[in-house]
């Protein structure tokens, strides 16, 4: 599934209508229709449905939906906000066939009472702005809005929740309608992933409207989803021995900070690894030792419990991470620039790996290996030179200049993960919930995605896969065993037992 911005919708809808010749009308019929039929799954007969049309296409929507529903036995009315000129084109043509059909048409005025409306409405449908909705909410949409806001009734939008934008914009006004649900048309935009917007959408569902799938073959963004992840997850064979599932080294940890190494190394067995060198300073090693039978330990040099630059022999691996509990002091710094130009691999820089690097970003170009960085939004701030919020209003563009300036897979940790290949592709993941915002979380993903790159043949199937992965595991705890609350990441770790024998079952 595609996540679009609205001018690539635009540009999608042109192709379907010029190049395809499939006339606007029917798209705007088959986008009413594909949500009307949405809601007779949803709503029993009794229930009265109010739909608010503004001027655009997103009203024409909502005409529609008027008409087939009306078709269907439910009683519904329409609230036009706009003035009857300002409804043209296709918009217009439904709105006459809505009233053909003998369908009722309130218009708005100053003097409207919206309270009466309410008290014959057991359902808003909220057809006012879609993707052509610009900046803050004007007069009447802002009042209506905020009615509807307070109203207990429940609201459905059609593709976007009035008053929030289709793009990383500002502009977005507290009025904005909060949905219930969200039928989209066709695409998630980028607003659906955003932390600003995405409550507005309440629950969400796409509905197709009949374009081609070949119409999106320009859209590099996408969501990663169960098919993806059957599609590319590879399968181990019987034949396989420990070589083959990959050989990995940790690097990280200190004598004041233990625990990450050993959460990431725990993950990255757990998610399948072959074999599992740890790299890390003498005194790290007893306590890491005593939770991980399975791994083996190169003891690095250290100055002052710290992990310093040293000669290191990385050809044995097939893929390295390094940075979790290393510390942020100069010693450390160099073995991470060192690492950096000697690992003839795949390379994951996580944590305060990255915090080395913020300086360095230049030699990752020169790696002939992939590389990856997996930051959370501060440390994504800290490495692009943005504030926390600016990453926050714009992961999608911000991750896609960065991994494309350097040369780089990015991993941009987050409620929606946005995995960026160095070409600028996209994906994001879904899964996953508010238990994992919290210490050790990327530390475990570190290590399952660790393992992945191992095994797969492309890296950005190998990080999409670990990253639903651990989402899933979390979901699974969530649903089953704990409260995101009181999820560890050592509740995730072990719930990827279930989520592996449930995919190969
Ligand atoms: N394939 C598809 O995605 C299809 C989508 N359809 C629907 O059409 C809308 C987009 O329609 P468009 O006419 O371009 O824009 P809107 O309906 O969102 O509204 C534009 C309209 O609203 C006024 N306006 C803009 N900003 C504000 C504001 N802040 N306050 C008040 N008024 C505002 C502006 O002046 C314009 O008049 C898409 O979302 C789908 O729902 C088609 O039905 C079929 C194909
Ligand atoms: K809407």
């Amino acid at each position: 599934m595609h996540i679009v911005t609205a001018k690539e919708m635009y540009e999608i809808d042109r192709i379907t209508m010029e190049e395809y010749g499939l006339d606007g009308r029917i798209l705007m019929e088959n986008a009413g229709r594909a949500i009307a039929k949405q809601l007779e799954g949803l709503l029993s007969l009794n229930q009265r449905i109010t739909i608010l049309v503004g001027s655009g296409n997103n009203g024409g929507d909502g005409f529609v939906i008027g008409r087939t529903m009306m078709n269907a036995g439910y009683s519904v009315r329409i609230l036009q906000l706009v003035e009857d000129n300002r409804i043209r084109g296709d918009a217009q043509y439904h709105k006459q066939l809505f009233l053909s059909f003998g369908g009722t048409l309130l218009h708005w005025n100053e003097s409207f009472d919206l309270k009466e409306l309410e008290e014959e409405t057991d359902v808003w449908v909220d057809a006012m702005l879609g993707i052509g909705a610009k900046g803050a909410l004007r007069s009447p949409f802002s009042e209506v809005c905020t009615f509807v806001n307070r109203s207990e009734r429940l609201t459905v939008s059609v593709d976007i929740p009035s008053g929030i934008p289709a793009d990383e914009e500002s502009g977005y006004t507290e009025e904005a309608i909060h949905a219930d649900i969200t039928y989209i048309i066709e695409a998630p935009k980028l607003s659906t992933f955003l932390e600003r917007y995405a409550s507005y959408y309440g629950r969400w569902e796409v509905v197709r409207i009949g374009i081609p799938n070949s119409a999106w073959s320009f859209i590099k963004r996408a969501i990663w989803s169960d098919q993806s992840v059957q599609q590319t997850l590879p399968t181990r064979s019987r034949f396989s021995h420990k070589g083959s599932h990959g050989r990995g080294f940790v690097i990280g940890g200190s004598q004041s900070m233990p625990g990450s190494v050993a959460l990431t190394s725990s993950a990255a067995l757990r998610a399948g690894a072959g074999l599992l060198t740890i790299g890390t300073v003498p005194e790290a090693i007893p306590s890491i030792a005593a939770q991980l039978t399975e791994a083996t330990f190169h003891a690095m040099k250290g100055q002052n419990g710290w992990i310093q630059a040293q000669e290191l022999d990385l050809s044995p691996y097939d893929s390295v991470v390094i940075g979790m509990g290393m510390g942020r002091a100069e010693e450390t710094a160099s073995i991470t620039r060192q690492v950096v130009k000697s690992a003839h691999c795949p390379l994951l820089i996580d944590a305060d790996g990255l915090y080395h690097i913020q300086h360095h970003k230049s030699s990752l170009r020169e790696r002939s290996h992939p590389t990856v960085l997996t930051p959370h939004p501060g440390e994504m701030a800290m490495l692009s030179n943005q504030t926390i919020s600016s990453v926050l209003d714009h992961p999608i563009s911000i991750s896609k200049t960065f991994a494309m300036e350097y040369g780089v897979y990015l991993v941009l940790k987050g409620p929606f993960t946005i995995i960026t290949t160095p070409d600028g592709e996209q994906w994001v993941n879904l899964t996953g919930n508010a238990g994992l915002a919290k210490g050790g979380s990327g530390d475990a993903l570190a290590g399952v995605l660790l393992t992945m790159m191992m095994q797969h043949e492309t890296i950005q199937h190998a990080l999409s896969n670990g990253c639903y992965l651990h989402g899933k595991s979390a979901d699974y705890m969530v649903e089953h065993q704990h409260s995101d609350r009181d999820l560890l990441a050592t509740d995730v770790i072990h719930g990827l037992i279930q989520i592996f024998r449930t995919l190969s079952s």
